[in-house]
């Protein structure tokens, strides 16, 4: 049996049950109200009869005969108002007038003294009986009642003898009335029980229809849960393949749309410095909200957990929104790893999404998020240890060969030159003597943030070494790297060096210049090149940039030397 009948059957039965006990009861209650009501009635009436005898008084001395005919006639008259027997009887058990037969029979009825009601009347002064009537040949029910004093005055003896007036009511017609409220009682029970099956039914089935929505939408529940975990899953794994910010706003940009699809969301990242955080990632249209913001502006970051913009009824937008409809709200969530807040991830939605539902679910998503956040940054910054010179910042020379391999095949590719520089502080062992190793690191970090201004974004600077440095200019020919070089040449030499409010001076710089291919067919003989290069221009003076010599002309006797024909940066940018 399914659940839902035994919720309806259960109760019907007991209602059945306790509708037939209740029934029977009531039955047993009205049955005996009426045979009591009737007794009642029976004693009322027989009181009144007693009493009506009164009005006979006077004819006692006109004849036994003339007395039995006026007690006939009263028993008639009294009986003809309802459906009862009237008989009185004196007290010697002699019938004296009876509704129910004729004055002609009366002298041949027998005597009563033996009756139990009459008995019963003549010693307690009342007596009820039911029982069968052999005159009228049914069962009766007979309410008899004494006088007190006498009424009656025989010929005979001339005593003066009680009355007994005695009522009599069959038994059928009680019977009749109680088949009457049995009837009605069973016919308002069948009813009652029909109408508590038939709302019992009704109940039952809208209660198996109730149970049906409800196993329906909780199927549903599961199903959608189901589905936003393996979403959630995937969505991790993704994440934590994810080696860079591009790559995880990608995946944002794709899953959480589907988690979230009623929100508009984005990812705003902690700078460095920690004063401002830029916007990394949104999807779900425009995003109403500041490309960057200072982390003041987020009631989240103040508070150190999510806001949202109707907590408790009350609006409170952070100030980083810019164009928030009314009819929206917003969300914003630190975002966490090992207990530093690195981000804060936002959602718009619109103000009758119940956010019960979705609120574990963007939590889920800002861990998940915040973790692989934290791994991207920690990543990059091991890179970036990994790649730079800690001082100045540069690429180191380890990622400089590396990136000198990519540079390589590019210019296969492209049929391009690379030229490469190898840039050497002159004398700075002497700027070391004199001012120190403190005033030299000064200077090289000086030196450093002249080269990454002089330089393309696809160029790469390296600290090649202590004070040498190395560029590598891709797609650049003899002309521009010279160019390059008198730019780098004339910037550091213009420094103004000072360090604690001392004066350090200025310092210049040698650079040697090779091109692949045209000074050497490979990139390692192309470096060596250059430095011959630097060698060349330190030989010839310092403060100057020279190309270098082709590695196999050198080994060719009748090509000329190609030092001669570049000027010093310093000279050439004077003139
Ligand atoms: N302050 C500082 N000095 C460095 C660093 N690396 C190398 N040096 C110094 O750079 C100087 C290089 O000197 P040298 O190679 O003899 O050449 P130079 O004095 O520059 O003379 P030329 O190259 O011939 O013009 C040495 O004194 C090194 O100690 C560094 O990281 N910091």
């Amino acid at each position: 049996m399914k659940i839902q009948h035994k919720i309806v059957a259960i109760p019907l039965t007991v209602m059945l049950l306790v509708s037939t006990i209740t029934f029977i009861l009531i039955e047993t209650y009205l049955e005996s109200q009426l045979i009591e009501r009737n007794k009642n009635e029976l004693n009322t009436l027989a009181m009144a009869s007693l009493e009506s005898v009164r009005t006979l008084e006077t004819i006692d001395t006109q004849g036994e005969q003339h007395v039995i005919r006026s007690f006939q006639k009263l028993a008639e008259n009294i009986a003809h108002a309802g459906d009862f027997r009237v008989t009185y009887i004196d007290a010697n058990g002699r019938v004296l007038g009876d509704s129910d037969i004729s004055f002609d029979q009366l002298s041949h009825i027998e005597n009563h003294a033996d009756r139990e009601e009459i008995q019963l009347a003549l010693a307690n002064g009342k007596g009820i009986a039911e029982r069968y009537s052999a005159t009228l040949s049914t069962d009766m029910l007979y309410v008899a009642v004494r006088s007190n004093e006498g009424h009656y005055t025989d010929n005979n003896s001339h005593l003066a003898h009680p009355i007994i007036a005695r009522i009599a009511r069959s038994q059928s017609s009680i019977y009749a009335a109680i088949y009457e409220l049995r009837e009605t009682l069973f016919l308002t029970g069948v009813l009652s029980i029909a109408a508590v099956l038939a709302l019992g039914l009704f109940g039952a089935r809208i209660m198996k229809r109730t149970v049906q929505n409800e196993q329906q939408l909780l199927e549903k529940r599961v199903e959608d849960r189901t589905t936003e975990i393996s979403i959630l899953q995937t969505f991790g794994g993704l994440l934590n393949a994810c080696s860079t910010l591009d790559e995880a706003s990608e995946v944002l940009n794709n899953v959480i749309p589907r988690l979230l699809p009623e929100f508009k969301g984005s990812i705003s990242i902690i700078k460095s410095s920690r004063n401002r955080l830029d916007r990394i990632a949104d999807w779900g249209g425009d995003w109403p909200g500041a490309d960057r913001f200072a982390p003041g502006e987020c009631w989240s970051l103040r508070k150190g957990h999510q806001h949202l913009s109707t907590e408790h009824g009350i609006q409170t937008l952070c100030h980083h929104w810019v164009d928030i409809p009314t009819d929206h709200q917003t969300l914003c969530i630190p975002l966490l790893a090992q207990g530093e807040t690195i981000g804060v991830l936002h959602f718009v939605m619109p103000m009758d999404v119940s956010l019960d539902h979705y609120k574990g679910l963007s939590n889920a998503i800002s861990e998940q998020v915040g973790l692989t956040l934290a791994n991207i940054q920690l990543r990059d910054s091991l890179r970036e240890q990994a790649i730079r010179d800690p001082l100045t910042g540069l690429f180191n020379r380890r990622y400089m060969l590396e990136a000198l391999d990519q540079s390589h095949s590019r210019a296969e590719r492209t049929q391009t030159e690379i030229a490469i520089m190898m840039i050497d502080l002159d004398h700075f062992k002497l700027f070391n003597d004199n001012f120190g190793h403190d005033a030299g690191d000064h200077v090289l970090k000086a030196v450093s943030q002249v080269l990454k201004d002089s330089l393309r974004q696809e160029d790469i600077a390296c600290r090649y070494g202590g004070e040498e440095f190395c560029i590598v200019c891709p797609s650049t020919n003899e002309q521009q790297a010279l160019q390059i070089a008198k730019r780098i040449g004339k910037g550091i030499s213009s420094l103004e060096l000072n360090m604690n409010q001392l004066s350090l001076g200025t310092v210049t710089t040698s650079i040697g210049i090779a091109l692949y291919p045209n000074h050497a067919d490979n990139m390692e003989d192309t470096i060596k090149a250059a430095d011959e290069a630097l060698y060349v221009a330190k030989q010839n003076g310092r403060d100057r940039a020279e190309i270098a010599q082709p590695i196999f002309v050198e080994k060719a006797e009748e090509q000329p030397a190609l030092e001669a024909e570049f000027e010093p940066v310093a000279e050439t940018e004077n003139a």
